[in-house]
Order: structure tokens, then C-alpha cells, then sequence
């Protein structure tokens, strides 16, 4: 135990964690941290589960703190723990899970609920709010199986959840309350442009309708209206807004109105208990966007690190739809009022609308559509009160398109101005970044200061940055794609580094090639990881460190915390005897859930940490790599043997694919199917690499993919037998193997260097053999990680807690 005072907070969420970040900068060493958070996952960019829903982002990518920094700043996480009590007078706090820590400083960030509109019908399933991973996760599952969703409100949220649906590939209804859409964010005129341009992308809208009642007996099926008319529905999302999250709050005897009541240094009603973020209502206000909690933040972790601080008095927000086509803009108070006068711009040729609000010669808002490239610089306006009794009204209201490149609105913002409200990134340091670091394009800006990642309203400001630092040195063009942050080298050119300069670990490659970082991060360490263990399969220590949690515990986390376990079934082909075997160990460890998946093997659900490793000997099956980026599984059709289309065996081709093969890491994971006939009953068509037996042989396709964004593989080649299949996948494999981006999948990389290259290599002679030659050293030196954790006590007491009995 230490000295130091200990901090607790309630909450994972951006605006809880963002608070100890900035605490971190400014006085590490001053508390013993603790963070509890009830969604199972590190904290997290909520803005970005739209970018998830609408398959523009893995979750993966979304997570703005990994597992690792947590335990790199000493700070005790309980993901997956809600805290049901806190002690005032013990000062204790507990979670669900019955952990009890102490505090002497408390925060509270316990964020929004969505709000439910209580409708007779709204228990049923399929009727659901939109807030969280889990949810998104939820809507994407079930689009793979339902046809029609209905999103109730016509806000922000609910038409960023319906461009999601149409991704897809779902029919959507927009039900709203009122007659104009965004009515919160948008005048009339602005309101119905948006509504134009989302019609046109495939949106429905039912406006002025009040909902009465949901339909259906078990699962929804429809949506009734007060005015007597109904839709149909298998899916209804409630996007209507959201409640402070309060009741922990209540329970301690805090003050709420209907947010936790916080003065200008976020202090709540009972001294050394703060709240911050949307659960806190500031002079009267709960906000609902990120800028906002990242202000308040930074003055409450001043207040903690003892740093002297002006107060919090508030923020004025703006908004920024992130719907790719439509290009919506809205700060600060934008309807006409008593005193105030307005300048519009409405261009119907080129749908473009901007209007800006004055009153007393300041500006006080501003809604702009179709070109919102002024927003920031507007922003900036409004929040420094400039006066603008002297300017021109075309000065106001600039031809952002005429200024690109001249440093535009960004010359007269102040150093320590907020560039990007999501990330509370300021002028003052994306300039020193852009001298400091070479920076030269808006996507290396993101990548090294965080700006422009979320909605991406402050590019056009950003790039005002680049061309106002580098002058003509800015030319605007995208740079290279780098792996990430910590470095300015794209995959490729780590790759050929490692190669060339004999690089063989993790911190040597960070050393030599000029990493930013000490320690690197979520995304390049995995990836070095990769590519070492892939240049040299022989010599290369896999760094366990380096790699995501379900890949370090050979198993995934769930979101209650605890794992599951899918062991291998070869071709999704099983025994008697081992199907036993798999029920005698369910029972034995209480497993309470057993599922079948859909790669054709059986998924045990609900293991705890500690009886991993004893349930694995206890199966005495390899390890079905279910958690990694590696061959999962083979899925095959019960083909010849049984089947009167069947031309092949493919159950035996499924097997022997999937024994070849096993253990493989790849950059990402990799399907792989086999069917006896064209009529494909394997799936083959969607599939990393799909196998379909044809008369006189078998065709081969590759870079399928079955999930968000499908894609049917295309023919690599046609082979006359079973060892020619194996030959040339084993080619392929290496091939995707040496020239994939580490997270690429086959689909994404078959599309980026083309199926006709990608066939040339395979099918040259010459070149599929040096390719099989490298495979088979790789994988000659696997091992099945399951019997590598049994037979080491360091492994089980280390990684799994395993306790041995003297
Ligand atoms: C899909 C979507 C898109 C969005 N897009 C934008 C956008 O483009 N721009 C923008 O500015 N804003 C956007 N927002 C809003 C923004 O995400 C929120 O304002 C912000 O995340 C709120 O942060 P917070 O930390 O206050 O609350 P939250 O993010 O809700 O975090 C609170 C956390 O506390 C946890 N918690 C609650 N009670 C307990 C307890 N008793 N014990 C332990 N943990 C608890 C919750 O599980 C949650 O994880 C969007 C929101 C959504 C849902
Ligand atoms: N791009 C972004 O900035 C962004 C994106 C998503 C979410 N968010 C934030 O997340 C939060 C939740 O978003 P939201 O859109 O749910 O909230 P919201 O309060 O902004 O909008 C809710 C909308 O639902 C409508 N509505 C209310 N009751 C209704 C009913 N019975 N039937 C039909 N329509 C009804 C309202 O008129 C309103 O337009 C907000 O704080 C929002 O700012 C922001
Ligand atoms: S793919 Fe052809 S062989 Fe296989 S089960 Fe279907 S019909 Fe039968
Ligand atoms: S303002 Fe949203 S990403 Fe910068």
C-alpha cells in the first residue's frame, strides 16, 4: 500500500477517463487510481459506434485506451463491475461483484440512459436503444437475419443509427414526432435539405407521428400510431433523447436537478465527490456532447492535481451530423429570435444553405448544409464574442473553397483555442505538433494529436493548420497511410525494415526505425508482433505482451468477464465419444451455456478465468483458435459420402485443409469452407478461401467475406485434385500472409492488390513453391497453446490465476 490518496472513479466512459488523463499530465504521481465501469470493455469512443454500425470501424479500432495503459499508469480497472453502493461515511465504494475500495476523492461519470418511450409492446424483442457496444452489436446481428428496422426520432442519433440499417442493408423508417427533422439543430430550410438528401440515400421518413403501440406477440413485427396507421417492423430502435444517469447518485443523498447538481469546479453537493460529464448538470444544463465533458473535465482534474484553474462557466456546443454524403453543420443558438438578425446563403443549384445568427453585433450561431467548412472558424466567432460591426457579411460567411490552402479561418484563433471539440485538441497544439513532428497531412495530424478522429467537423480547420505552419511546403495531397500514431511508416515500409535491416524483436524495431512512443500502442505493437514472428517463424519469441487480450489468454473475454472456449472440430465433423467428452466437462465446470457456432463447433460460454487451463486437459482437444488472427475454421457440406449432388469430399478436404493449416497466424483471421457441389452449402462463396468441388476437380475462391461488408471471393484457381487444393492454398495463404497489412482481411486485401495479380503469383511455378516453402517452416514450429498453458505452472499462475494445491 502506498501513501498516496486515492482517487475513485464511477465510470469508464470518455468523460470520466478523460479527466484522468488529463490528471496524469498534470500530477501523476499524486493518487492510487481505481476505475470501475459496467460495460465490460477499456473506455471506449462512443461517437465512433456510428463508424462501427455503418462498417466504416471494428470495434477493435474504437477503443481509445487499451487494457495496457490502464496497468501502464498503475490504475486498477474493474471493466465489467457497476457499483450498486457507496459508503459516504466508510467512504467505501462496491460494485455488483462484491469489490469494496476505498476513496478519498470520488468521481461520478456515470453518463446518460437512453430514454425509452414507455409503449405498451416496448418489452418485446427486437425493441431496443442505441448507446452502447452491446447494442450496436446487437443492431449489426440482427440485420444479418431481419429485413426491416424502424428508428423512432428523427435526432442526431436516430439518423446516424438509420444510415447504419441501410448500410446494412435493411429498409428504414424514420419516425418523428414533429415535421422537420434535427428540429434541435436545424432551421426549417436546413431541415428539409437534410431530409431531401437522406430520402434520396434510401431513408423513409413518417414525420408528425406519435407511436402508440408495438406490435407483434414474442418478437416486434410492427409499430402502431396514434392516428390509427402502422408500419411493419422487425426491429425498432428508440432514438429520443437521453436521462442523465442519476440513480447511483440518488442513492448517496446528492443533489439532483434532474443531472447530479455540480458548481464551476464540478464539486457535487457532499464535499470530495465530483461529477463530470452528462450525468452533471452545470448553472442548469446536462449536456450531450463530447466538447463539453472534455472542458469540464480538464478543469476538474486541475481541481484534483491542486492546479489553480479558471472556472468552468459553461460551453456552447455545436453539432455535426456524421452521415457520409450529407455535410450538416450547427453551433450555438441558430433560430431567428426578438433582436436578432441573420445572414443566408441558400445556393439551390449546388444545395448549398448557410445561415448565420447575430445579435448585438456578435455572433450567436450558425446552421450551415451542403458546405460546412466554415463551422470551426464560426465556432471560434461565436465562443471569443468577436465583434463583427465592421466586417463585410461576405467576410463572415467566406467561399471556404476560394480560401483553401491561405490558412483560411485559422489565422486569427488564439494558440490555446479548441481545433477539435471531440478530442479537445487545441490550436496551440496541432501547430507544435505539425513543426515538431514533420507533420504534413490531415491524416498524420489524427494520427499524432487525436484531432479530426471522431466526426471529423474540424478537417477543413486542421488543413487551415497545415497550410498556415507549412505555407507552400502544403500541398493538400493525402499522405501514405501509416500504421498508426507512433510512427510515420506505412505497413509496408515496416515490413521491408524488419527485412532488410535483420530486425528481430519488438523494441529494436521501435528503437531502430524512430518510434514516437516509449511503449508504442494498441495498433502497431500487435502488428510488429505479427510481423517479426511472420519474417522469422524460427528464431521469433512471440511477445504475449504485444498482443490483444483474447489472444493473450487463448480465449475470449466475454462481457461478464468471463471466457469461452471453442475447441477444434475438424471440418465441423465430431464423435460420439468426443461430444461426451464435451458434455462431461460442461457439467463439471458448470458451464452456463453451450452453444453451437456458426463455423460448425461447439462454443463453450460463461468459463471463469481460473478453470481455463483445468478444462482444457480435461478435453484433451487443440485449442480451435476461435480468439485470434489465425485459420479458425473449416466449414464443410456433408458432400459425396451422403449427399446425392455431391461431386467431392468434401468433409475430407475440410478436414485435411484445417489439419495443414491449424495454428497458422495470419494478419487477420481467415475462414475457410469446402463444399461437394456448386450449390455451395458450405457458404463457400463468403469465405476467406471457399473450396467447391466441380466436375473433373475443384474451383478455389478467395477473399470472401460473410459479415458487415459482403463480398463474394473470386475464382483464385481450378485444380483436378485434393493435394493440388492444398498446394495452391498453401501459396495463397503465404502470400496473404507476407503482403497483408496486419487487422486487413482477405477481402480487403484481395481488393487492394488485385484478384489478377494475387492469381498470377499463385498459378507462376516457380513462385508457389518458394511460397510453400516458407509455410512449411512456419508451420513446422507451431504448438497448440492450450497444452503450452497446461504443462507450465508459470503460465497457469501467471496469466490464469491458477492456485496449486500443495
Ligand atoms: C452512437 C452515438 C454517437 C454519438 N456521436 C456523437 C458525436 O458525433 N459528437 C458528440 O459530441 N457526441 C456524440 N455522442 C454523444 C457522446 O458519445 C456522449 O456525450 C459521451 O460519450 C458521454 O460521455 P460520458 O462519459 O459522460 O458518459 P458515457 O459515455 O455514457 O459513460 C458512462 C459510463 O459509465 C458507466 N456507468 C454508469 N453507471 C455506472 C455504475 N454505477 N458503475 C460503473 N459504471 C457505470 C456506463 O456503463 C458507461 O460506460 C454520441 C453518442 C452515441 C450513442
Ligand atoms: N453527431 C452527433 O453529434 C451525435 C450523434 C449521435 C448522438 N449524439 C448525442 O447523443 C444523444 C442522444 O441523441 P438523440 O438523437 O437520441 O437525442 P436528441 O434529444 O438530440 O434527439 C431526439 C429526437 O427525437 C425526437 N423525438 C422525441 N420524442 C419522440 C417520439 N415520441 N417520436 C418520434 N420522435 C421523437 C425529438 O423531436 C428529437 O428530435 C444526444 O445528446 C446527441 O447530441 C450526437
Ligand atoms: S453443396 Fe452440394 S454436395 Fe454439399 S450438401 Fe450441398 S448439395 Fe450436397
Ligand atoms: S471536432 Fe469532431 S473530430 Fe474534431
Amino acid at each position: 500500500m502506498t501513501n498516496k490518496e486515492k482517487l475513485v472513479l464511477i465510470g469508464n466512459g470518455m468523460a470520466g477517463v478523460g479527466t484522468i488523463e488529463h490528471l496524469l499530465k498534470l500530477a501523476p504521481n499524486k493518487y492510487d487510481i481505481t476505475i470501475f465501469g459496467a460495460e465490460p470493455y477499456p473506455n471506449y469512443n462512443r461517437i465512433l459506434l456510428s463508424y462501427v454500425l455503418a462498417g466504416d470501424s471494428q470495434v477493435e479500432d474504437i477503443f481509445l485506451n487499451t487494457y495496457e495503459w490502464y496497468e501502464q499508469n498503475h490504475i486498477t480497472l474493474h471493466a465489467g463491475h457497476k457499483v450498486t453502493a457507496v459508503d459516504t461515511a466508510a467512504k467505501t465504494v462496491t460494485s455488483d461483484k462484491g469489490v469494496t475500495v476505498p476513496y478519498d476523492k470520488l468521481i461520478l461519470a456515470t453518463g446518460s440512459n437512453p430514454f425509452m418511450i414507455p409503449l405498451s409492446g416496448a418489452d418485446k424483442d427486437g425493441v431496443m436503444a442505441y448507446r452502447t457496444i452491446a447494442d450496436c452489436e446487437r443492431m449489426i446481428e440482427a440485420s444479418k437475419r431481419y429485413k426491416k428496422a424502424v428508428v423512432i426520432g428523427g435526432g442526431l442519433l436516430g439518423l446516424e443509427a438509420a444510415r447504419g440499417f441501410l448500410n446494412l442493408g435493411m429498409k428504414v423508417d424514420v419516425v418523428h414526432i414533429v415535421d422537420t427533422i434535427m428540429e434541435r439543430q436545424l432551421d426549417r430550410t436546413a431541415s428539409k435539405m437534410l431530409q431531401e438528401a437522406l430520402e434520396a440515400q434510401g431513408m423513409n421518413f413518417l414525420l408528425e407521428k406519435q407511436s402508440a403501440e408495438i406490435l407483434g406477440d414474442k418478437r416486434v413485427t410492427g409499430l402502431k400510431f396514434k392516428d390509427g396507421t402502422k408500419t411493419d417492423a422487425d426491429l425498432i430502435v428508440m432514438a429520443v433523447g437521453i436521462r442523465p444517469n442519476v440513480a447511483l447518485a440518488q442513492q448517496i443523498g446528492l443533489e439532483t436537478n434532474p443531472g447530479i447538481v455540480v458548481n464551476d469546479y464540478l464539486e457535487t453537493s457532499i464535499p470530495g465527490i465530483y461529477a463530470v460529464g452528462e450525468c452533471a448538470m452545470h448553472r442548469g444544463v446536462a449536456y450531450g456532447l463530447v466538447a463539453p465533458l472534455y472542458e469540464q473535465g480538464a478543469v476538474l482534474a486541475k481541481k484534483l492535481a491542486g492546479v489553480e484553474s479558471a472556472p468552468y462557466e459553461g460551453s456552447v456546443v455545436y453539432t455535426k451530423l456524421k452521415v457520409s454524403g450529407v455535410d450538416v453543420f450547427s453551433g450555438g443558438q441558430f433560430q431567428d429570435q426578438e433582436g436578432t438578425k441573420a445572414i443566408r446563403v441558400h445556393d439551390e443549384f449546388s444545395g448549398i444553405y448557410k445561415k448565420v445568427v447575430i445579435k448585438d453585433n456578435k455572433i450567436i450561431g450558425a446552421v450551415l448544409f451542403g458546405d460546412t467548412a466554415d463551422g470551426t472558424r464560426l465556432m471560434q466567432m461565436i465562443r471569443s464574442g468577436t465583434d463583427v460591426s465592421g466586417m463585410e457579411k461576405t467576410a463572415i460567411l467566406r467561399d471556404s473553397a476560394a480560401e483553401a490552402g491561405a490558412g483560411g479561418g485559422a489565422t486569427d484563433m488564439s494558440d490555446d483555442a479548441i481545433v477539435c471539440g471531440c478530442n479537445g485538441v487545441s490550436k496551440g497544439a496541432i501547430c507544435s505538433a505539425i513543426k515538431e513532428q514533420g507533420l504534413t497531412s490531415a491524416e498524420e495530424v489524427k494520427n499524432c494529436t487525436g484531432a479530426s478522429r471522431s466526426c471529423g467537423g474540424c478537417k477543413p480547420l486542421v488543413k487551415d493548420l497545415l497550410a498556415l505552419t507549412l505555407g507552400d511546403a502544403f500541398t493538400g495531397a493525402p499522405a501514405k497511410e501509416t500504421i498508426c500514431g507512433c510512427i510515420d511508416l506505412s505497413h509496408g515500409d515496416v515490413v521491408a525494415a524488419i527485412r532488410e535491416q535483420g530486425l528481430t524483436h519488438v523494441r529494436e524495431v521501435m528503437n531502430v526505425l524512430g518510434w514516437k512512443t516509449d511503449e508504442g500502442c494498441s495498433k502497431c505493437r500487435p502488428a510488429l508482433n505479427y510481423y517479426l514472428g511472420m519474417i522469422n517463424p524460427i528464431s521469433y519469441r512471440d511477445d504475449r505482451t504485444s498482443r490483444f487480450v483474447n489472444e493473450r489468454m487463448h480465449a475470449n473475454i466475454q462481457k461478464d468477464g468471463t471466457y469461452s472456449v471453442v475447441p477444434r472440430m475438424y471440418g465441423g465433423v465430431t464423435t460420439p465419444s468426443e461430444l461426451k467428452k464435451i458434455a462431461e466437462v460442461a457439467e463439471k465446470y458448470q458451464v452456463p451455456t453451450v452453444k453451437l457456432t456458426g463455423g460448425q463447433r461447439i462454443d463453450l460460454l460463461g468459463v471463469k478465468k481460473e478453470d481455463l487451463t483445468a478444462m482444457w486437459a480435461d478435453l484433451d482437444m487443440p485449442s480451435g483458435y476461435a480468439y485470434g488472427k489465425a485459420i479458425r475454421t473449416v466449414k464443410t457440406c456433408v458432400g459425396e459420402d451422403y449427399c446425392r449432388f455431391g461431386t467431392g469430399d468434401s468433409m475430407g478436404m475440410g478436414i485435411a485443409l484445417e489439419k495443414r493449416f491449424e495454428r497458422l497466424n495470419t494478419p487477420a483471421k481467415v475462414k475457410m469452407a469446402v463444399s461437394g457441389c456448386p450449390r455451395n452449402c458450405a457458404e463457400s462463396g463468403i469465405k476467406d478461401l471457399g473450396v467447391v468441388s466441380v466436375d473433373g476437380g475443384w474451383e478455389l475462391y478467395a477473399g470472401g467475406n460473410g459479415g458487415v461488408k459482403v463480398r463474394a471471393g473470386d475464382l483464385l484457381a481450378t485444380v483436378k485434385t485434393e493435394a493440388e487444393v492444398i498446394e495452391y492454398t498453401e501459396a495463397y495463404l503465404q502470400y496473404y500472409r507476407e503482403t497483408g497489412n496486419y487487422g486487413e482481411r482477405t477481402s480487403e486485401w484481395v481488393s487492394r492488390l488485385g484478384i489478377e495479380h494475387i492469381r498470377e503469383v499463385v498459378q507462376d511455378e516457380a513462385r508457389r513453391k518458394e511460397l510453400r516453402e516458407r509455410i512449411d517452416v512456419a508451420l513446422s514450429v507451431t504448438k497448440d497453446p492450450w497444452k503450452e498453458a497446461i504443462a507450465s505452472d508459470a503460465i497457469k499462475r501467471d496469466l490464469y490465476d491458477v492456485v496449486e494445491a500443495n
